[in-house]
C-alpha cells in the first residue's frame, strides 16, 4: 500500500522500505574480510589503553581472569615427605610425565601440577601475560589426598579418581588399560590457615611455570568451596540445568521433580557470590576483568554490587589485597554472604575481611567507590539457546540481569549473539541499541569472538617424537583401508550416535567402500555420564560391525576411553577424513587441531555439522545436518572420493582460517573490545542515590519551594496498558498534602493529555498540571488550560496518524494513543523483538521523510514512539515555573525517562555556566515557552528576573539505576522511593 506522505515528497512503497531495512539490519555481514594479526591487535590495544590513560580513566595494566578452574591440580600429601604418590598418579591420563610442573612446599604438604583441558583459554589467557600483569581467580577444583585409611586421617572422602590410559602398543591394535589411581578427592574445604598455605604454594608454583616452563606469569587466586556448594554449583546447577538447556536438551528425559526451592540455583548463586567476592579482594582500580563461562554468570553484577560501596580489604594472602586507601567492597554484602555462621571454617576467611572492613569504616576513610570504573567483560564459552529456549529457564531473569552487570558479553558466534539480545528483548523487556542492550540506559555491548587454538603448540604437539611411530603402527594396521576419524565426549549433543547411525548409511548406501573404511571413534567419558547412551552406542556399535564386518574386519573402533596425547595427534595425521556431527556445541578444537595436523599429512577433509560454532569459519569444510543422516553419508563419500586437488584447495583455505585467529589473537582481541566499550559517555556515569536528609534540611529552610513531578514511571510504576497507570491513594496523599503548603508550587509535568490528569488529579488542590509535554498548561491557582499550542502548525497530526496506523496494522498488539496536539504509538504489548524492530523503522521514517519538512520533534520512550510540536518540551515548563517563581529557594524536580531530562536541562541552564558566585545575581531571560501564546511585542516587552534558587537547593532526581545516563544530579531506582521522599519531606 504506498501511503501519501507528503506533497513533493518520492513516494515509495512502505512495504518495500520496511522489508528492505528488514533485510539490512536483520542479515548484516558480520564477518571481516581479513583477520588482523596479532601484532596489530597488541598495537590497537596499547593504543586505546594510551588514549584512557590520556582521558584520565585510570587503567592498571593489569587484568584479572574469573574462571572456573585454577589451570592446577593440587593435591594433599599424606606424609611430609611422601611426594611419590601425587608425581606417580597422573590425575588426568592425558598427562605426560614431562607435562608435570610440580612444587612442592616447605613441609611438602601439597604438590601442586599443571591440569590439563581447555587448552585453547588458558593458552589465550597466557598469551596476554605478554603486555599486561594477570591474575587468575578460580576455584581450586577438589583437592586430592591419598586414601583416609592409609593417611590415618578422618577426612572424608568423595571416592576414587579413576583415570585410564589409553596404551597404543607397538603394531598392535589400540586398546584401553584403565588404572586406579590411589588418589581420593577430598573438596576444598580448608581452613584459613591451610588456605593460606595453598595460596603460598600456588604462587611458588606459578614462578616456577615462569621459571620452567618460561611462560608469561600468572598469579593465581584460589576460590575454596565447600562440597555441597561446588558439587551443586558444577555437578547441579551447571550441568543438569544450564549445560543441557544452552545445548536444547530441554530437560526432557528428566522425570525427577525439582525441589523448590532449588538447592542446585541456591549452589549457583553462592559459588558465584564467592568467585565475585574473592575479585572484589583483589581488585585494584583500573584492572581489566575476564569472566569465562556459563558457571559465573552471575559473577559480573554480583562484582560491581560488591564494589559498589565503601570499604577497604586486604585478602591475606600472599599476593596482598589492595592499599588501604583503595575502598572496594560492599560491607553489607560481604557479611551477607557469610553463609554459615556457625562454621568456623569460612569465617576463618570472611571473619577476617570483615574485620578489616569495620577498622577501616572505623577510621572514617571509606568513601564511595564508583562502580562504573569497573571493567568487566564476560565470555560465554558455550552456545547460546535461542530466545524461545532460554525463556523456559525458571531463573532467566537472574541469570541475565547477572551478565548484564558486564560492559561486554562475548559470545563464540554471531548468531548466539543475537540469541542473547532477544533473551533480553523477550525476557527482560530491555532494548536492543546498534551495539548491544540498553539496560535502563546503560549500554551492556554485545558481540562475538570465537576462540581458537594455539597453533604453535599444536603444531609442536604433532610433531612430538611420539607421534611418528604411532602413525606408522597406524597406517600399518589398516594399510589398504581409509580412516575416518572421530573424538568427542559421550554427550548426547556431541551426536555420536548420529555419526554411527550415518556411517550405517553410508555402508548400506555405498556397498563398494565396505571393507575399505574404518571409523575410530574415541569417546572420552562425560561428566553426566548417560547409561543409556553408552548401552545405545555400544549396541549400535557392535551391530554395525555384525553386519558389515567379519572375522578379519571390524568397521568401527570404539574406544570409551581418555586418550594419551601422542595417539590423538597420530590419529588426526594419519586420518582420510575427520568426522564431527554435534547436534550443538559452541566451539570444536578437534577440528582445529584436525586442520593443523594434516598440514603435514594427506590434507584431507573434514565433515563438519553445521550446528557448531566453528562452522561459521570453516567455508570449505564438508557442511552437514547431523539429522540428516543420508546427507552425512553422503559427506562422507564426497570426502573420501575427494581428488587431491579439491583436497589441497579446501585445507589451505581452512589452514588459514585456523592460523588466523588463534588463542592468541581471541584473546587479545577480547582485550581490545572491552577497552572500545569503556570509559564512554554512557559506562562512565555513576548518579548518587538520593539524599533525603539533605534535601529535608533544605526543605524545611526554604522559603518558597518548585515541586514537579513527571507523572508514569515516576509517581506510579510502568504498567501494560497506559490507561491502568492510576495512581495509588498513598501517592495521591502525599502530593495533596505538598500542594496544600502555602510554600509550595506543585506541578505534574506530564506526556499524558489533560483529560487523564483531570480524572486522576483533578481532585487535588492548588496541585498545577502541564500535559503532553508542556502543549497545554493549567495553573494551580485559576483552573484554566492554556493551549500553548494555540499559534503552531499543527497540521502534521493527520500525516503522523497514517504512519502510526500503518505500522499498527502490521504490528499486532501495537496501539496509538491520540492526544490533543501529540500522538504516541505504544508496541509494549507486541512481540518485543517486532515491535522494537517496527518502532525504529518508523523512527527512521518519521526522521528522514516527515521531521525534515514538518514542526515536529519524534521522541523514543519506554517502549512507545511520541510526535509531538517542536519547541514544546518539559523543558519549556520548567523555565517557565522558574520565571514565574523568581523568589523559589528549592526545587524538587523527580522524572524518569528520556523527556524528563529535557527538565533537568533546564535546571541546569538557569545557571551561569560553572555556577554562580554567591554573592553573583543570576538573571533570567523570560522562557520561549511564555512567548509562544503572547504577542511577541508583549514577549519582548517581559523583564529579564533575578531568581533565588541556586544549585544546592536543585534536588534534580531521575527515578533508574545508577549508571544510567543523566542530568539529573541525584537517584532513587523506582516511583515508590519518590513517594518515600516525598514522605520524609513531609514528616515534622
Ligand atoms: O511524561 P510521562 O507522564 O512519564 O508520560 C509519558 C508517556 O507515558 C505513558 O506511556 C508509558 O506508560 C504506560 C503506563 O505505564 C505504559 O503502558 C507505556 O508503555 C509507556 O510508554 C502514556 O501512555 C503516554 O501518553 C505518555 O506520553
Amino acid at each position: 500500500m504506498p501511503l501519501p506522505l507528503s506533497h513533493g515528497a518520492p513516494k515509495i512503497p512502505m512495504c518495500q522500505i520496511i522489508f528492505h531495512k528488514m533485510e539490512e539490519s536483520m542479515h548484516p555481514d558480520p564477518t571481516p574480510a581479513l583477520p588482523p594479526s596479532l601484532e596489530d591487535i597488541r598495537e590497537q590495544v596499547a593504543r586505546l589503553e594510551a588514549t584512557h590513560r590520556a582521558k584520565g580513566l585510570p587503567l592498571s595494566g593489569r587484568i584479572i581472569h574469573v574462571a572456573h578452574h585454577l589451570p592446577v591440580e593440587i593435591v594433599r600429601l599424606a606424609q611430609p615427605n611422601d611426594i611419590d604418590v601425587a608425581l606417580t598418579s597422573p590425575i588426568t591420563p592425558e598427562f605426560k610425565p614431562e607435562d608435570i610442573v610440580t612444587v612442592e612446599s616447605a613441609d611438602q604438604k601439597w604438590k601442586i601440577h599443571a591440569r590439563q583441558g581447555h587448552t585453547a583459554m588458558v593458552s589465550g589467557i597466557r598469551s596476554l601475560s605478554d603486555t599486561h600483569e594477570q591474575l587468575v581467580v578460580a576455584w581450586t577444583g577438589d583437592i586430592l589426598s591419598q586414601p583416609a585409611e592409609k593417611t590415618g586421617q578422618s577426612t572424608p572422602n568423595l571416592g576414587p579418581v579413576n583415570p585410564s590410559a589409553f596404551v597404543l602398543q607397538d603394531n598392535v591394535e589400540l586398546h584401553a588399560a584403565p588404572t586406579q589411581s590411589p588418589l581420593m578427592v577430598i573438596g576444598s574445604d580448608f581452613d584459613f590457615k591451610e588456605q593460606r598455605e595453598i595460596a603460598n604454594e600456588l604462587k611458588r608454583f606459578s614462578d616456577t611455570e615462569v621459571e620452567q616452563e618460561g611462560y608469561g606469569k600468572l598469579t593465581y587466586v584460589p576460590v575454596f568451596m565447600p562440597q555441597e556448594i561446588s558439587k551443586g554449583h558444577y555437578e547441579g546447577y551447571c550441568k543438569t540445568t544450564l549445560w543441557p538447556l544452552f545445548h536444547y536438551l530441554l530437560w526432557l528425559d528428566s522425570t525427577a521433580t525439582v525441589p523448590s526451592p532449588d538447592p542446585s540455583w541456591i549452589a549457583y548463586k553462592k559459588a558465584n557470590e564467592l568467585f565475585a567476592k574473592r575479585v572484589a579482594e583483589v581488585w585494584q582500580p583500573g584492572d581489566l576483568i575476564f569472566v569465562h563461562d556459563y558457571h559465573l554468570l552471575l559473577v559480573p553484577k554480583l562484582i560491581r554490587e560488591f564494589l559498589g560501596q565503601s570499604a577497604h580489604v586486604g585478602f591475606p594472602g600472599p599476593y596482598g589485597g589492595q592499599p588501604p586507601s583503595s575502598p572496594a567492597v560492599n560491607t553489607d554484602k560481604l557479611k551477607g554472604m557469610d553463609w554459615d555462621s556457625s562454621k568456623t571454617k569460612y569465617n576463618g576467611m570472611l571473619g577476617s575481611v570483615s574485620h578489616n572492613l569495620g577498622e577501616h569504616l572505623k577510621s572514617g576513610e571509606h568513601h564511595s567507590r564508583d562502580p562504573s570504573e569497573v571493567m568487566i567483560a564476560l565470555f560465554v564459552h558455550t552456545p547460546w539457546p535461542s530466545s524461545e529456549i532460554f525463556r523456559c529457564l525458571p531463573k532467566r531473569n537472574e541469570i541475565l540481569e547477572g551478565m548484564l552487570g558486564a560492559n561486554l558479553v562475548l559470545f563464540q558466534t554471531y548468531s548466539y549473539s543475537r540469541h542473547f539480545i532477544s533473551s533480553c528483548i523477550r525476557v527482560c523487556g530491555y532494548e536492543s541499541t546498534t551495539n548491544g542492550v540498553d539496560v535502563n540506559g546503560v549500554i551492556t555491548v554485545v558481540s562475538h569472538c570465537p576462540i581458537g587454538i594455539d597453533v604453535k603448540r599444536v603444531a609442536h604437539d604433532r610433531d612430538a617424537p611420539g607421534v611418528r611411530p604411532k602413525m606408522d603402527s597406524l597406517r600399518q594396521l589398516y594399510a589398504d583401508r581409509k580412516i575416518i576419524v572421530g573424538r568427542e565426549k559421550l554427550d548426547a549433543p556431541k551426536g555420536v550416535y548420529n555419526k554411527l547411525q550415518a556411517f550405517e548409511v553410508f555402508l548400506e548406501k555405498y556397498p563398494d567402500w565396505r571393507n575399505k573404511v574404518v571409523l575410530i571413534q574415541v569417546t572420552t567419558p562425560a561428566l553426566s555420564e548417560s547409561p543409556k547412551l553408552e548401552r545405545m552406542v555400544a549396541e549400535l556399535v557392535s551391530h554395525i560391525n555384525g553386519t558389515y564386518g567379519s572375522l578379519d574386519f571390524t568397521p568401527v573402533h570404539h574406544y570409551h576411553q581418555a586418550i594419551e596425547r601422542d595417539e590423538y595427534f597420530a590419529l588426526l595425521s594419519v586420518a582420510d577424513l575427520a568426522l564431527i556431527t554435534s547436534l550443538r556445541d559452541g566451539m570444536n578444537t578437534t577440528s582445529m587441531e584436525f586442520i593443523i595436523c594434516q598440514d603435514k599429512s594427506n590434507k584431507s577433509p573434514l565433515v563438519l555439522s553445521e550446528f557448531m560454532g566453528t562452522s561459521s569459519s570453516f567455508g570449505e569444510a564438508l557442511k552437514i545436518n547431523p539429522h540428516d543422516l543420508v546427507g552425512v553419508a553422503d559427506a562422507i563419500e564426497k570426502g573420501l572420493s575427494m581428488d587431491e586437488e579439491e583436497k589441497e584447495t579446501r585445507h589451505a583455505a581452512l589452514y588459514k582460517s585456523v592460523v588466523g585467529h588463534t588463542s592468541h589473537t581471541w584473546a587479545a582481541t577480547m582485550v581490545q573490545l572491552l577497552l572500545e566499550n569503556v570509559g564512554n559517555e554512557h559506562t562512565a556515569h555513576q548518579t548518587p542515590v538520593l539524599d533525603t536528609q539533605l534535601m529535608k534540611q533544605k526543605y524545611e529552610t526554604a522559603k518558597k519551594r518548585l515541586m514537579l513531578f513527571d507523572y508514569d514511571g515516576t509517581l506510579t510504576p510502568i504498567v501494560k496498558v497506559p490507561s491502568a497507570a492510576v495512581p495509588t491513594a498513598r501517592t495521591r496523599a502525599a502530593i495533596a498534602a505538598l500542594a496544600a503548603d502555602p510554600k509550595n508550587v506543585v506541578y505534574l509535568i506530564s506526556g499524558r493529555d489533560g483529560d487523564f490528569l483531570e480524572e486522576h488529579w483533578g481532585m487535588v488542590k492548588y496541585l498545577g498540571f502541564s500535559a503532553e509535554h508542556g502543549s497545554f498548561v493549567k495553573t494551580r491557582e485559576d483552573g484554566e488550560w492554556m493551549n500553548m499550542t494555540e499559534a503552531l502548525d499543527m497540521s502534521w497530526m493527520s500525516e503522523v496518524e497514517e504512519i502510526f496506523r500503518y505500522y499498527t496494522e502490521r504490528t499486532t498488539g501495537s496501539t496509538i494513543e491520540l492526544k490533543k496536539a501529540s500522538i504516541t504509538w505504544h508496541y509494549r504489548n507486541a512481540d518485543p523483538v517486532f515491535g522494537e524492530f517496527q518502532c525504529k523503522q518508523a523512527l527512521d521514517l518519521l526522521e528522514s521523510s516527515l521531521a525534515p519538512r514538518r514542526p515536529i520533534e519524534v521522541l523514543v520512550g519506554k517502549k512507545n514512539l511520541e510526535v509531538r510540536p517542536l519547541a514544546i518540551n518539559k523543558g519549556e515548563i520548567v523555565r517557565r515555573l522558574i520565571y514565574e517563581n523568581p523568589d523559589a529557594d528549592f526545587i524538587m524536580c523527580a522524572g524518569d525517562d528520556k523527556t524528563d531530562e529535557d527538565m533537568f536541562r533546564a535546571l541546569r541552564t538557569v545557571f551561569p555556566p560553572g555556577g554562580p558566585r554567591e554573592d553573583e545575581p543570576v538573571l533570567m531571560k523570560p522562557p520561549v515557552g511564555i512567548t509562544s501564546v503572547l504577542d511577541p511585542d508583549d514577549a519582548e516587552a517581559l523583564p529579564e528576573k533575578e531568581i533565588h534558587i541556586r544549585p544546592d537547593g536543585v534536588f534534580a532526581t531521575t527515578v533508574g539505576s545508577a549508571a544510567k545516563k543523566t542530568l539529573a544530579g541525584w537517584h532513587v531506582t523506582g516511583p515508590e522511593e519518590v513517594v518515600d521522599a516525598v514522605e520524609q519531606l513531609l514528616e515534622k
